[in-house]
């Protein structure tokens, strides 16, 4: 068992000392939550009556308030494949509190955005901004103070960082996660690539993609790649807010329903009327946050997670930024090969050992922070094992060695030294860029500029051919503040088609990518954005752009004299239609990429 690695425990003890004030203040006021804020104490007769009303049998024991009322925040929806499986939960969680003689009531529902339904359209420009649409609908279930406990149903992109934002606020209450797994696998990933790019390069038809896209995506659970929802899974376990290693199993099995059972059973034994309340503000604390990172280094996670990361950590009053991802990232090495970043999807990783594998290889070296409260009995040891029904009753068991190296290693073999996301920086400001899916040999790349201002326009020039060469393709004002920072996954076909004629390419934007995205180059998240005067504004058709994930450097190779006297080009026109007129306010309030793309925190935190 090794002692902690002194980088991760120096970027943490730095991450405290930044976040102190904050964090006391933070700490303060669940303090005060739990003493006279938003619990069903204050709450007069009326306030009572209302809340229980339509409780039926379960009126009883909430007009006593002798045992625990959940408060469940679902993100159920249809329209993810993901949540569709949440339709039935509350009735089981509900089943499970009685179980035990607590009681559960959907406190609210929050909304839901399927990335995948969206990208590539118009309303991908309220997916970033759906996730602190996500925080305010959690705050406001959770204002209604009838609850003790919190059970929050979320797996997507923006959705889990919503749900924590929100729950964050009401950090006093005993909270868990509760996933409900991956579809089973369909079409290969690879397969599904090749035909989009036969598409995009008009060599099949739309019937013929649209059959590959529906093999691939084909029923209830979260898409089998490891993208931004899948990350999130990877998170809240070495965060320990999940049931251990309960996110990767599959919805409508024995196992799946079992764990939502413990959970529930769980959640009643960590309030604050027993002996081991574990209350969420103070599970997530710096030292949780620092393990996501390094679970996000260790699996070649979602860089989406560099923007939502920072944004949970600040409504936990900590405060961390990109270096702090880098440095963790230098000594965390990649230890899963999960597509986009190999051809195995998560169930292939799960049944290669998984999440139980990744944190027990992690702990062993001192590659991860043990000593978190988490929402299980121990510390993170628990989650070194995975569950498994033994006798039909719900075990966890050790995970000696991978039983896949091709797609798990040891820390003792890695496929990567270091992690799967590297900080860019230069005279066109920071970025991030993914290199876990990326061919090492094209990590560097330094081409003439090729400047957009829409990903369609990107489309545009390459189905006119005008893109057959080594090329740095720029798509500005795609920040926060500009049109709500979309990804623009929609370029990876067209832009995978120049790289595999062997063209040098690769993508600069200050917008996102999906979690999904993979192989091209691409360094996103660029701030300071184009609205507002960031430097790749200044940016022209023609100019050699240095994009370096080995150095660490994006620049763009201009005459000093030239650059600093150019001028910023005027801003497109806001979006406006498809609901994104009523996003302005938070276009207009949102901070940078590097701090959460927020428009709640900041706000937030002058009042402190
Ligand atoms: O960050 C992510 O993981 C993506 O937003 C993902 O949730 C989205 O659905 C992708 O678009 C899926 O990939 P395809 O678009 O390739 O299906
Ligand atoms: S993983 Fe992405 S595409 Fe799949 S259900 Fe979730 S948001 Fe939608």
């Amino acid at each position: 068992m090794s002692e902690l690695h002194p980088v991760i425990a120096k970027v943490t003890e730095r991450i405290v000392a930044r976040s102190a004030k904050r964090r006391r203040a933070y700490l303060d006021l669940i303090e005060r939550g739990r003493e006279a804020g938003t619990n069903r104490d204050q709450l007069s007769c009326g306030n009572l009556a209302h809340g229980f009303a339509a409780s039926g049998e379960d009126k009883p024991a909430i007009r006593t308030g002798q045992a625990m009322n959940i408060g469940i925040v679902t993100a159920y929806n249809d329209m993810l494949s993901a949540h569709q499986p949440y339709g039935r939960y509350p009735e089981q969680i509900k089943i499970a509190a009685r179980e035990v003689g607590a009681t559960a009531q959907v406190a609210g529902g929050v909304p839901a955005m399927c990335d995948g339904v969206t990208q590539g359209q118009s309303g991908m420009e309220l997916s970033l901004f759906s996730r602190d649409t996500i925080a305010l609908s959690t705050a406001v279930a959770l204002s209604h103070a009838m609850f003790e406990g919190v059970a929050l149903l979320g797996i997507c992109d923006k959705i889990v960082p919503g749900l924590l934002m929100g729950a964050l606020r009401f950090g006093h209450l005993p909270t868990i996660l509760i996933p409900a797994g991956p579809m089973p696998s369909g079409l290969a990933n690879k397969e599904k690539v090749r035909i989009r790019q036969l598409y995009a390069e008009g060599k099949v038809g739309r019937d013929e993609l649209l059959e590959s896209e529906s093999a691939s995506y084909h029923g209830a659970g979260t898409c089998t790649f490891y993208g931004t929802a899948n990350s999130n899974q990877m998170m809240m376990e070495v965060m320990g807010l999940h049931m251990p290693c309960a996110s990767f199993v599959n919805p409508g099995t024995k196992l799946r329903s079992e764990l939502t059972r413990a959970a529930t059973h769980r959640l009643t034994s960590i309030g604050w009327d027993g002996d081991d309340y574990r209350p969420l503000g103070h599970c997530v604390d710096e030292k949780a946050i620092v393990n996501a990172i390094i679970g996000l280094m260790a699996t070649g996670g979602s860089t989406n997670h560099a923007i939502h990361l920072p944004a949970i950590a600040r409504a936990a009053g900590i405060s961390i930024d990109w270096t702090d991802f880098a440095e963790i990232s230098d000594v965390v090495p990649l230890l899963a090969r999960v597509y986009p970043n190999g051809s195995g999807d998560v169930n292939h990783f799960h049944a290669a050992g998984g999440m139980s594998f990744i944190i027990r290889e992690l702990l062993d070296n001192g590659l991860l922070h043990r000593d978190i409260l988490t929402v299980a009995r121990g510390d993170l040891t628990d989650y070194g094992k995975e569950p498994v029904l033994e006798d039909e009753a719900l075990q966890w068991r050790d995970v000696p060695a991978s039983r896949d190296e091709n797609m798990l290693r040891p820390v003792s073999n890695p496929f990567s030294a270091d992690g799967g996301m590297r900080l860019l920086a230069g005279n066109l400001g920071r970025c991030v860029m993914k290199v876990s899916a990326v061919d090492p040999a094209l990590w560097t790349i330094e081409a003439p500029a090729a400047v957009f201002h829409t990903q369609d326009d990107v489309l545009r020039a390459f189905k006119a051919g005008e893109l057959e060469r080594d090329v740095v393709v720029v798509v500005r004002f795609q920040g926060p503040k500009a049109n709500g920072m979309p990804e623009l996954h929609k370029l990876t076909p067209a832009l995978g088609v120049l790289q595999d004629r062997g063209f040098k390419v690769a993508l600069v934007t200050d917008g996102r990518m999906s979690g999904a995205s993979g192989k091209v180059p691409a360094a996103i998240h660029l701030s300071p954005e184009a609205l507002g005067g960031g430097a790749i504004a200044k940016l022209r058709d023609g100019d050699l752009v240095r994009v370096c994930a080995q150095q660490g450097v994006i620049e763009a190779l201009v005459d000093a004299a030239e650059w600093d006297a150019r001028d910023m080009p005027p801003a497109p026109p806001a979006p406006y239609d498809t609901g994104r007129e009523l996003f302005a306010l938070f276009r207009h309030h949102s901070d940078l990429a590097e701090q959460g793309a927020s428009p709640l925190l900041a706000a937030m935190e002058t009042e402190l």
